[in-house]
This record gives structure tokens, sequence and C-alpha cells, in this order.
């Protein structure tokens, strides 16, 4: 694993120079990484095409947002993209299973994918592509086989740049709770889901999946993080996902839109404050204002900013940015601590299309939880886990981070990386300081 706290020389929790993790590392890998995450995905793969308004208008889409389309519509859809030659890019998508890529492109380490794929695959097909644009550190031995297609998002590409997902689910939601393994979820650092789990036809096996892994990560006391996904889910039953999020979450991303829709809160800061009421942490990004994180930590340990002190509807709320991120069940004096970071390099200079780049700053943020795991159990005695922390580095390291790895995301096509981020990022300080 690559390891996000020990970027070359600064550190905000110092570790002593003969620490022998380093040792350890100096050692030639191991294939069977103690640490590993794992997610739930509908597998899908993104057809990429740039339209115009009215086709997102004649085929009842939402402009956007992700909708699901019936069989017949997607034929017809995908028949004139081929007819007009509108589609520019085929890749493997589906939120986790970006993020699970991501996070193994970042750590370059395991993660563990659950979802189905074909059981028979023919050269050039969607699965054969999906399988094909999936790192080669995410594995895929727990997919549940089925006779039948993966699903199709038709990724539509606005003259604006802005994108409208339409999804033909195929078999995507067909995956059984007897594929979940119980094993792979107890061992892992977190059980990654989305809200689009839930958007099934009655009778679908996928919610019930869904539910037997959350029984499973409950269990074994490992955390449960929810990506929201798209604003209309959320919005079509709020008082549901507050419930959901109080009982089974306990890490939460979502972009600002969702955040409004989840809490009733417009201030992406407040959002987040409110989602503390439920959930333990909360990343939001917010598009070109960057990203907020909030979190708690213990009283005992808080650890002040060296940064500005920023205002807000929360007054100075970076104040203890500088706190390592706890559960709230794990703290004996709980301190909510928040950040905010405004786009790396102010963001690429032209952006093609921002899809993925909440994707990204999660799977960045997953990166520094299981390392911080991966020391504990590498380095049980260090004075790092005095406490039972959840990440390895601070809230605001964190931020910077996930933000960083969003711009790489930004500056590509694909919303799965194609590489990790430069060797000298090692340290991010240096990247950061050297603008
Ligand atoms: N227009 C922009 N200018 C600068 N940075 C941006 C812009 N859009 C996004 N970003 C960066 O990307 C991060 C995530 O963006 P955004 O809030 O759009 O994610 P999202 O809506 O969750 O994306 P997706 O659902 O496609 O993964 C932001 O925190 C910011 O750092
Ligand atoms: O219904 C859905 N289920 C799972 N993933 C989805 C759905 N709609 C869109 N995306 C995925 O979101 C990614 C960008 O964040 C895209 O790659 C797309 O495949």
């Amino acid at each position: 694993m690559k390891f996000p706290g020990k970027r070359k020389s600064k550190h905000y929790f110092p570790v002593s120079l003969r620490d022998p993790l380093l040792l350890q590392q100096a050692q030639p890998d191991n294939e069977a990484s103690p640490s590993w995450v794992v997610g739930i995905d509908q597998t899908l793969v993104d057809i990429e095409a740039r339209v115009d308004d009215a086709f997102v208008e004649r085929y009842g889409l939402s402009l956007g947002h992700s909708l699901v389309i019936e069989d017949d519509v997607a034929e017809a859809l995908y028949q004139e993209l081929v007819r007009e030659n509108l589609i520019t890019h085929q890749f493997a998508g589906g939120t986790i299973g970006n993020t699970m890529h991501n996070y193994s492109v970042l750590a370059d380490d395991r993660s563990v994918l659950l979802g189905v794929m074909c059981n028979n695959i023919t050269p050039g097909s969607y699965a054969y592509r999906y399988l094909g644009n999936t790192s080669s550190r995410t594995d895929l031995n727990y997919l549940q086989g089925v006779d039948g297609a993966i699903g199709r998002c038709f990724t539509l590409i606005s003259e604006q740049g802005e994108r409208t997902f339409a999804i033909s689910p195929g078999h995507m939601n067909q995956l059984r709770p007897e594929s979940i393994p119980e094993a792979v979820i107890a061992g892992a650092s977190a059980l990654v889901l989305t809200s689009y789990l839930v958007r099934c036809k009655p009778g679908e096996p996928m919610p019930q999946a869904t539910m037997t892994a959350i029984g499973y990560a409950k269990k074994h006391n490992v955390p449960v993080v929810l990506t929201l996904g798209t604003k209309y889910v959320i919005a079509d039953n709020p008082q549901w996902w507050r419930d959901f999020l109080k009982e089974h979450v306990s890490i939460l991303a979502m972009n600002e839109e969702e955040a409004l829709a989840l809490t009733g809160e417009s201030d992406p800061l407040l959002a987040s404050n409110k989602a503390l009421d439920w959930v333990d942490l909360v990343l939001c990004t917010a598009g070109p204002v960057g990203l907020y994180m909030a979190g708690y930590t213990e009283e005992e340990a808080k650890r002040k900013t060296q940064h500005p002190l920023l205002p807000g509807a929360i007054a100075e709320f970076n104040q203890y940015e500088f706190s390592r991120v706890m559960r709230l069940q794990d703290c004996q004096q709980p301190l909510r601590i928040f950040s905010h970071i405004a786009p790396y390099m102010g963001g690429p200079e032209k952006i093609m299309n921002t899809n993925g780049a909440g994707d990204g700053a999660l799977a960045a943020l997953l990166h520094d939880i299981t390392a911080n795991n991966y020391h504990r159990s590498n380095v049980p005695n260090s004075s790092k886990h005095k406490f039972n922390w959840l990440t390895y580095s601070s809230l605001a390291q964190v931020c910077k981070y996930a933000n960083r790895v969003s711009y790489q995301v930004l500056n590509q096509h694909s919303p799965r990386l194609t590489r990790g981020l430069p060797e000298r990022e090692d340290s991010l300080e240096e990247a950061y300081w050297e603008r």
C-alpha cells in the first residue's frame, strides 16, 4: 500500500524514524494484503455521447440526473446514437466500481467489488470491456455470475458540458444475498455503498443483498460508507434516508445538491453539520466551491489548525481541522470538527466533464482510512493508535488529498484514474507549497 500519511518529510502525526512499517515496506509486496475495502455496485458500462438538449427531452430524461429507462427506450436511444455517430467513449463505470478502481490505483492495493458479471463473456462485449478497464488490484473473484447482460449507463454530455445519465439496467440488480461473502466484509476497512442500490424493480434481490452486507458490517464493526448518487433518489423520501443513515451508515459522501435534498440546508457546511446528527464523518463536495468535511474528534486530543481561521455559517469552523477523526461511538468526549478546501490549483483550465470527480474524492478518503488500519495492524503499539482513530491523517490533510484526486479526475476524460498521483507527490505538502 502506498502510504498517504507518510508523504516524505512533513507529518502532522510524526512517526519514529525506525518505524517497523518502513522496514517492512522495504520487503517485497505480499500479494495477500491485510487491508482492503469492499464495495457493492450495479455493474455498468458508461457509453458516452455528445447530444443536444432536445435529445435528452425526446427520451424523457432529466437534464443533469440519472434515470432508469425501459429496454425498448434504451434500444431506440442506442440506435440513434449509433446512426448519428454520437458515441465518443465507452468505459467501465458505476459509481462504486469507479471508487474501488480509483482506490486500488491510489493505494496500489486490494479492493473487492461485489456485483454481477455475465457468465459468458465474448471479446469486445460490454462485460469484456468492463473487466479490461478495471484495475488488476480490484478483486473481481466474488462477482456473481448472471445469464444475461450487465447494465449500460448512457452518459449524455450536453453542449454546456452537463451530463445526464440514462440507465439500462440489464441484470445489474440480480445480486443475491447469498453472494455476499461475510469474511470479505468482516476483514475490510470499510463497506462502500451507493443510494442507487435501492433503485430497483419490486422483487429484484439487490436491496436485500445490500442489507445482508450491512448486517455483516455491523456484526464485525466495519464502517459503512454511503455515497448519495443523485439528488432525486434522496428527494423522493428524505426522511427515509435520514433514518437509514442513522441506523446503518458511518461515513456519508455527497455533493451540495444531494446535501440540500437530504438536510434542507443549501450551505454545504451547515448541511454537513446537520448530517453529523446521523453519521460519524461527512464528505461534501461542492463543485467549483471545493469540498467540506465534518467529523468528530476526541476533545483531549484535538489539534489547532495552523491555517487562517475561516468565516462561515459556523464561525471559525476550521479551528481544529488538524485533528484526526474518530467514530462517535469511540469518543469519550466528542468534539465536532470541520474543514474546507478550495479546488486544487483553482481547478483545471478546461473541464470537459466533471463526471466522477466526487467518486475520486471518496477513493482518497478510503485510502486514508485503510492506511490507518494497515498501520495499526503493523505497528499496534505506535502512539498513533493510543486512541481508536478512523483516519490516519488529520481532517485538513484528508481534504487536501481528496481535493487533489478530484483534480486528477477532472483533468482526464474517464471517471477512472488511469494512473496514480505523480511520485514526487508522495509528499502532498510539497505539491501544495510549491504553487
Ligand atoms: N467547475 C469546477 N472547478 C473547479 N473544481 C471543480 C469543479 N467542479 C468540480 N471540481 C472539483 O471536484 C470536486 C468534486 O466535484 P463535484 O462536487 O462536482 O462532485 P460530484 O458532483 O460528486 O461528482 P460525481 O457525482 O460526478 O462524482 C470538487 O470538490 C472540486 O475540487
Ligand atoms: O444508477 C446508477 N447506479 C450506479 N452507478 C451509476 C448510476 N447512474 C450513474 N452511475 C455512475 O456514476 C458515475 C459517475 O459518478 C458514472 O460512471 C456512472 O456509471
